[in-house]
């Protein structure tokens, strides 16, 4: 049985279509990711995944259950992280917890290790408007799963924090997923669809474009590799002469060579001496996003 199965799911405010004609099904223990840019629809989405929207049209099963109207016998078994400006104010952060502990009838103790294991244990003390960006995510996300739920729906959990915070996220969001547990998340950011999801959905304008793993939508594109060489590493017109390169264009990075055969390309490197700095570069989901919409991706 799937973990979510939504059949052609729409939803409109005042006319304007959020959400048209999506149909997906996420199998139990995968993690998936929805990317998309601002106004994509992805919030409205989950919301209609999580029960607590009502689709204009279309059907949503979670864990075999029907989600509307609102279905008391999940709520036990799923997890929504809330957004960190979702605290109960002035609560210490193992307040907060527990509060969320008592709601599902969770005693102190596993409450407690949630909040070990994203790594609060030294912060528990600290009251939620004093925790910085990545410890309320934190927070958010031990919040969602105190109940050990098996399902996890993560609303944009790395919004707002800097590159390094979100990177630090990551090994948590990864573990999450451990033991079978579902994942459902939503973010602005390619590289962490591309690093943390099993698959991932494309929607721009209320409709997921393309629905499949990061590997499948890459090699799909079907785009050229890009192979870089430090300035002087070979001339231009020896570089256009070796086998497999397509074109070859000096920039101020050195000279970058296209190819669909990056292995016949740097064995020709290799014979020249030519791979000192060698860089390869090959499409990602940001190329995926512009094949499939005609437009940049800007998270
Ligand atoms: N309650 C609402 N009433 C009216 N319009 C809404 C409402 N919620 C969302 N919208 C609109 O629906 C579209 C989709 O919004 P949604 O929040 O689902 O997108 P999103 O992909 O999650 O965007 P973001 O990444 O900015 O959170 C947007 O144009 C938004 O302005």
């Amino acid at each position: 049985m799937s973990a979510i199965s939504a059949h052609d799911l729409a939803k409109s405010y005042d006319g304007f279509a959020a959400v048209a004609e999506v149909s997906l099904e996420v199998a139990r223990g995968e993690f998936l990711g929805v990317v998309g840019p601002n106004g994509a629809g992805k919030t409205t989405l989950l919301e209609m995944l999580e029960g607590l929207r009502r689709p204009d049209r279309g059907e949503v099963r979670v864990l075999g259950e029907p989600t509307w109207p609102r279905n008391p016998r999940l709520r036990p078994r799923i997890g929504v992280q809330l957004q960190a400006s979702s605290f109960f104010e002035r609560l210490t952060a193992r307040e907060q917890i527990h509060t969320f502990a008592s709601l599902y009838g969770v005693g102190r103790g596993p409450a407690d290790a949630w909040l070990e294991r994203v790594g609060l244990g030294e912060r528990a003390n600290a009251r939620v408007e004093d925790l910085s960006g990545g410890q309320a995510q934190r927070l958010s996300i031990a919040c969602a799963l105190v109940h050990d739920p098996e399902l996890v729906f993560l609303d944009e959990p790395t919004a707002a924090l800097d590159p390094q915070s979100r990177r630090n996220l990551w090994d948590l969001l990864s573990s999450i997923n451990d033991s079978g547990r579902t994942v459902v998340l939503t973010t602005h950011h390619m590289d962490e669809a591309e690093v943390l999801c099993d698959r991932v959905a494309v929607m721009d304008a209320g409709r997921v474009l393309r629905l499949d793993t990061p590997t499948a939508l890459v090699r799909d594109l079907d785009a050229p590799v890009r192979i870089t060489l430090a300035p002087g590493a070979l001339a231009a017109s020896d570089a256009a002469a070796l086998p497999a390169v397509l074109e070859s264009t000096e920039t101020v990075d050195g000279l970058v060579l296209t190819t669909r055969d990056p292995g016949a390309v740097v064995a020709a490197l290799g014979a020249r001496d030519a791979l000192a700095g060698l860089s390869v570069h090959t499409a990602n989901l940001e190329d995926v996003f512009l094949a499939l919409t005609g437009r940049e991706f800007r998270a």
